[in-house]
């Protein structure tokens, strides 16, 4: 007889009368029915095979166990990639990232660097002899490479790097040092045990002159014994220059010195996918969560009510749940924006460079920051059981804070958006992602709070803060002050210009997105609904800026709050069949708090007798310490 399939009562009552079609949206996530197809295929080939589950929770090993046990799954999934039903660049992609790789390597993927940067920076760097050489051995893991840019005293600033990689005409040879304490690489992934090979990034020294930092390949550990080299700690030898600028020992520049920070600007379009997944996972188990746990009392007498159905909750989960939709389309839009970019960079035309540059920053930045707040929001939304190590939550905000500073620290990243914004704006020229900055954006009289009013208020909002920002910079000009200086006194407006910008961008990708797309009658109903909330719930979070550049007035913003709420009303009957479009496996959700069932409690229960502390009444420790201190009589 087939075992009964317990569902939650309460979850099995959300997903009732569900008035839309949830795999259309599934598709749309996906990129196509086709892609949901390959998807589920590969998940079922991985997460089928028993070598890949954890025999106990990771968080029970020691930190040397933890790093055996990764890679020993990270290399079992390298070999099972040449049969995958997927094809390898798909399975690959799957496998990097916080989706599918997440639920196989729980404490982060050894060999992740090796394919997110070590290969994209040949790709992007080499000359065509350098990747014929070693782009075959990096596919064929006949070599595992990292990139290593960031010093124990620098990682922001590029152009302070102490490595030195000069050039010795006589032996055509490049000799990288590390002068000092602070140039030792530090933080770049694999570079400590998994590596022998990695990009390094060093100032170029020829002739006596610096030309600025270069990408070198250079093999760290013996490809048999994985010993490092001799010298490694402090000295490399015979590394070789990537994209090589040396022509018969004459330094000949590239047509542009910042062609060799692409790698990072590939990072930071991935990155933004990479936390929407994540994001995508933690209002999923919260959203769960949140039908299943009953608590307190709303009407007197009554039973204890769903805590989705406080508004405080909706007001928590519903607005993250939105974004998931807004930053996965605005992902898709720079995904795009990128490809173009760089097919037109191979044919030496980089006219688009600095908007994707100033996008990419903007969208990670963005991104990052926001959904780090959100997962937070998501974690406390399940009050103590979302403190827990086995909810997920604790590894879901490591791995989406930490991509707030690698790949270039936030703040920084908005300072280089606001110098591209100054200059489009001041220059009204280039700038094709920011054509509001170009000719003189009229701004509505009053304020039409429709969606397409709205997103005029947003432009309103973008222009008119870049312009505040230049303000500034001119009045601290004519007050004779040097353009640096300038520039730091003015950093909290430029910063503030450059997040109006970020968020215009994703208002619109999704409104376009919307008019654009193919969607049944049910599921553009929901996705408005959602995108009205999420567009009116970033006005009123930063009604500041919009105050101060458009005729928003204390009405207008009454009349938004109430549409607000009226909006939470009106999409929470549907949270749960939302979150179920997003189609993750229990297994990449690895949290009792969000499992498709809504079993919680007994999950929690099962999750909490797998602690080696659970194995016994009685620790050993106290009879060691305790019990001595009991009888001690202190
Ligand atoms: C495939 C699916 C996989 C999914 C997995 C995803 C998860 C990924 C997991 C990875 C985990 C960890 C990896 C982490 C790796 C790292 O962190 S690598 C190290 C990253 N480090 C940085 O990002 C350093 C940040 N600093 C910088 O980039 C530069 O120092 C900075 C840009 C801040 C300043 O550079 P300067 O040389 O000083 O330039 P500046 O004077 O400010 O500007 C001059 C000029 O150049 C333009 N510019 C700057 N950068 C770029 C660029 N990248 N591209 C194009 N143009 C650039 C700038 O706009 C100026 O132009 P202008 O016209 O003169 O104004
Ligand atoms: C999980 C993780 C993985 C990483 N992986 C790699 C890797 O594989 N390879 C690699 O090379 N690196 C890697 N890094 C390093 C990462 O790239 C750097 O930490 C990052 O670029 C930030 O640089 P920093 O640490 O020097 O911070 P700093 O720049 O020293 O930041 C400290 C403070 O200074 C501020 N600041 C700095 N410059 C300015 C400025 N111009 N204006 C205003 N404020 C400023 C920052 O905003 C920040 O508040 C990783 C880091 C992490 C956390």
């Amino acid at each position: 007889m087939s075992k009964e399939i317990y569902e939650n009562p309460d979850l099995k009552k959300e997903r009732q009368n569900c008035p839309f079609n949830k795999e259309e949206i599934t598709h749309l996530l996906d990129g196509g029915k086709e892609k949901t197809i390959e998807r589920k295929q590969l998940e079922n080939y991985i997460l089928s095979d028993e070598q890949l589950k954890d025999a106990v929770p990771m968080e029970y090993l020691s930190h040397a166990d933890k790093y055996a046990e990764e890679l020993r799954k990270a290399c079992l999934l390298m070999h099972k990639l040449a049969d995958s039903p997927a094809g390898q660049v798909p399975t690959l992609r799957a496998l990097m990232g916080a989706g599918l790789g997440s639920a196989v390597l729980k404490e982060g993927n050894p060999l992740a660097l090796h394919y997110v940067m070590f290969i994209p920076a040949l790709m992007g760097q080499g000359t065509i002899d350098q990747q014929a050489k070693w782009l075959e051995k990096a596919y064929n893991l006949n070599m595992i490479g990292t990139y290593a840019q960031t010093e124990l005293g620098h990682g922001t600033f590029l152009r302070g790097l102490e490595t030195r990689a000069t050039y010795d005409p006589k032996t055509q040879e490049f000799i990288l040092e590390s002068p000092s304490l602070t140039a030792y690489k530090w933080w770049p992934g694999s570079l400590g045990k998994t590596a022998n090979y990695a990009v390094v990034m060093a100032q170029l020294y020829t002739k006596g002159k610096c030309e600025g930092t270069h990408p070198f390949m250079v093999q760290l550990r013996d490809e048999e014994t994985h010993e490092p080299l001799p010298g490694i700690v402090n000295m490399w030898l015979n590394p070789v220059c990537i994209s090589s600028y040396i022509h018969y020992g004459t330094y000949v520049k590239p047509t542009n010195s910042k062609l060799s920070y692409a790698t990072m600007v590939f990072v930071r379009v991935v990155v933004c996918q990479d936390v929407t997944t994540n994001l995508r996972k933690a209002v999923t188990i919260a959203t769960r969560y949140s039908c299943v746990r009953r608590q307190s009392e709303l009407k007197p007498g009554d039973r204890e009510p769903q805590v989705m159905d406080y508004q405080a909750q909706q007001n928590k989960l519903l607005p993250p749940l939105a974004a998931t939709f807004a930053f996965q389309l605005a992902a898709d839009h720079l995904w795009n924006l990128y490809h173009t970019a760089n097919n037109n960079i191979e044919q030496g035309d980089l006219e688009l460079l600095p908007d994707l540059h100033g996008l990419s920053c903007a969208l990670k930045a963005l991104c990052s920051s926001e959904a780090a707040n959100f997962v937070e929001v998501c974690r406390q939304s399940c009050g103590g059981h979302g403190y827990m190590s086995c909810s997920n939550f604790p590894r879901i905000y490591g791995q989406v804070t930490a991509a707030e500073t690698y790949e270039g620290e936030n703040t920084v990243l908005w300072l280089q958006v606001a110098r591209y914004l100054v200059k489009t704006r001041k220059e009204q020229s280039g700038g094709l992602s920011v054509k509001y900055l170009i000719g003189e954006e009229k701004g509505p009289k009053t304020v039409d709070t429709t969606l397409e009013g709205i997103v005029k208020l947003y432009r309103r909002a973008a222009v008119g803060l870049v312009d505040v920002a230049i303000a500034e910079l001119d009045k601290s000009g004519r007050k004779g002050e040097a353009p640096h200086d300038a520039w730091n006194h003015a950093a909290v407006y430029l910063i503030k210009a450059a997040q109006a910008h970020a968020r215009l961008f994703v208002v619109e990708s999704f409104v376009d997105s919307l008019k654009e797309g193919k969607l049944s009658a049910p599921v553009r109903t929901v996705l408005s609904q959602l995108c009205e909330l999420f567009i009116i719930y970033w006005l009123l979070e930063r009604s500041g800026d919009f105050f101060l550049c458009s005729n928003l007035t204390k009405q207008d913003l009454l009349l938004l709050n109430s549409k607000y709420v009226e909006l939470l009303a009106a999409i929470r009957p549907q949270a749960v069949n939302l979150v179920d479009s997003f189609d993750l496996r229990d297994e990449v959700l690895n949290s009792p708090l969000g499992c498709w069932d809504g079993n919680v409690y007994q999950r929690l229960f099962d999750e909490a007798a797998k602690s080696p502390l659970n194995q016994s009444n009685v620790h050993e420790s106290f009879h060691k310490y305790l019990k001595p201190l009991l009888k001690s009589n202190l």
